[in-house]
């Protein structure tokens, strides 16, 4: 066995020559236009073609996945997301073989992983590391045993081992806690530990199964821009799975929505976040709309009021698209009146301005119907919608 390193493009390679150990997967089969298409890619594809999965449990048959086909291209990050039970970690598994679809193929890079013989396998998921919510880190061993562990297991030399284990601890930012045990960490600096432990084998790919779901969000944002930045700078490819909307809006180039074991939707995160189309879509992101303040709430009515004065409210969503930006002087001169502020928000989603506006404008104004859609005006908004009236005084 016989081991270089190179450090080229800010990306280290321990290549580990070793004749029991095949270097590349098999060849695909050139007669398989898809295969044959894949393998010209850069590594770190995922395929999933009409992959289906079914548990056979005490309480009957659970079809937890069904006729699941996308593709995940190299060094991009994705996002999958749904409500509890539709899937997700079961196809999540299905990437590196801890789960084998009941039908269909799972691809990387072109090479069907069924296929794979236990050796190839073994190579395969060092292609492939893994983080998980609660760490999994081994508590009896320090820092730096639980990141060498990997390399220890497949027989690397200590000064490589030395070498690389430094070298990623020094990219988590905890080399000053190589000596520590885990019991003495933060949640963030034992999530950093296991994102160093899932790149001892550099891998080409990184599964990451709620990676942030035990931090608080401040330790969060720190690991997102690890991710973010071990992505960039290593170009790996990263998959993950998560119940926070706010970690796909921050993170991820595209999303899949998973219900009940099927694909709901999937694109480009801002188009789906900012126009959902699908209902279990739209559940998932109603936390992070802007809910009504409480003092309009109360005060709103459906109706305008019989006396007095009031006020009208108005609803102005952005999806996102045609780069269309709120723009108050606009929207004062479109209803050529008044406009107040009253509350809302607009997040930049991958460079797309979307969120919602709520605006008060005097009762008594017209609300130009085509605000939203219209030729001659300029269009103020993707959706104009009056929501309520609050009386004045
Ligand atoms: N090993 C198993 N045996 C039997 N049923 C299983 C098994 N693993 C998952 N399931 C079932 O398959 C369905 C999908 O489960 P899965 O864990 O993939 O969903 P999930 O979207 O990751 O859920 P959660 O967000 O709650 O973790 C669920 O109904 C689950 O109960």
């Amino acid at each position: 066995m016989t081991y270089t390193t190179a450090l080229s493009n800010n990306r280290f390679r321990l290549d580990i020559q070793d004749s029991s150990v095949p270097q590349t997967l098999p060849v695909p089969d050139e007669t398989d236009a898809g295969n044959a298409a894949a393998a010209q890619t850069t590594g770190g594809t995922v395929t999933f073609d009409k992959v289906s999965k079914t548990y056979h449990a005490s309480g009957g048959v659970v079809h937890a996945l069904q006729d699941i086909s996308l593709h995940i291209p190299a060094a991009s990050i994705f996002g999958i997301i749904g409500r509890s039970g539709a899937g997700k970690s079961s196809l999540l598994r299905t990437i590196n073989r801890l789960e084998s679809p009941s039908s269909g193929h799972v691809k990387v890079d072109g090479v069907d992983i069924a296929t794979l013989d236990e050796t190839e396998l073994v190579h395969l998921r060092r292609r492939i590391g893994m983080i998980f919510q609660h760490f999994n880190l081994l508590s009896a061993k320090s820092v730096w045993d639980n990141i060498a562990l990997p390399l220890q297991v497949a027989g690397v030399p200590r000064p490589e081992i030395k070498h690389r284990v430094t070298q990623l601890l020094e990219l988590v930012g905890l080399y000053d806690k190589h000596n520590t045990f885990p019991q003495r960490l933060s949640g963030g600096q034992k999530q950093r530990v296991g994102i160093a432990r899932a790149l001892v084998h550099h891998p080409e790919i990184l599964l990451c199964d709620e990676a942030t779901s035990a931090l608080d969000p401040e330790t969060t944002r720190g690991i997102l821009q690890l991710l973010k930045d071990i992505n960039k700078r290593l170009g790996i490819t990263i998959v993950l799975i998560t119940h926070e909307m706010s970690v796909i809006r921050e993170i991820c180039d595209q999303v899949l929505v998973l219900e009940k074991g099927r694909i709901a939707e999937s694109g480009p995160v801002w188009n789906l976040f900012g126009a959902p189309a699908h209902e279990a879509t739209q559940a998932l992101l109603a936390p992070l709309q802007h809910q009504l303040p409480d003092d309009i709430r109360t005060r709103l009515q459906a109706t305008p009021p019989a006396a007095g004065d009031y006020e009208q409210i108005l609803q102005l969503t952005y999806n996102g698209r045609g780069g269309l930006e709120p723009d108050l002087s606009l929207i004062g001169r479109v209803l050529n009146t008044r406009v107040r502020l009253v509350h809302g928000g607009v997040d930049r989603i991958q460079g797309h301005a979307q969120g919602r506006l709520l605006i008060a404008i005097p009762g008594h104004a017209t609300v130009i119907s085509t605000a939203s859609a219209s030729i001659e005006q300029p269009v103020i908004a993707h959706h104009v919608e009056t929501i309520g009236y609050v009386p004045l005084g």
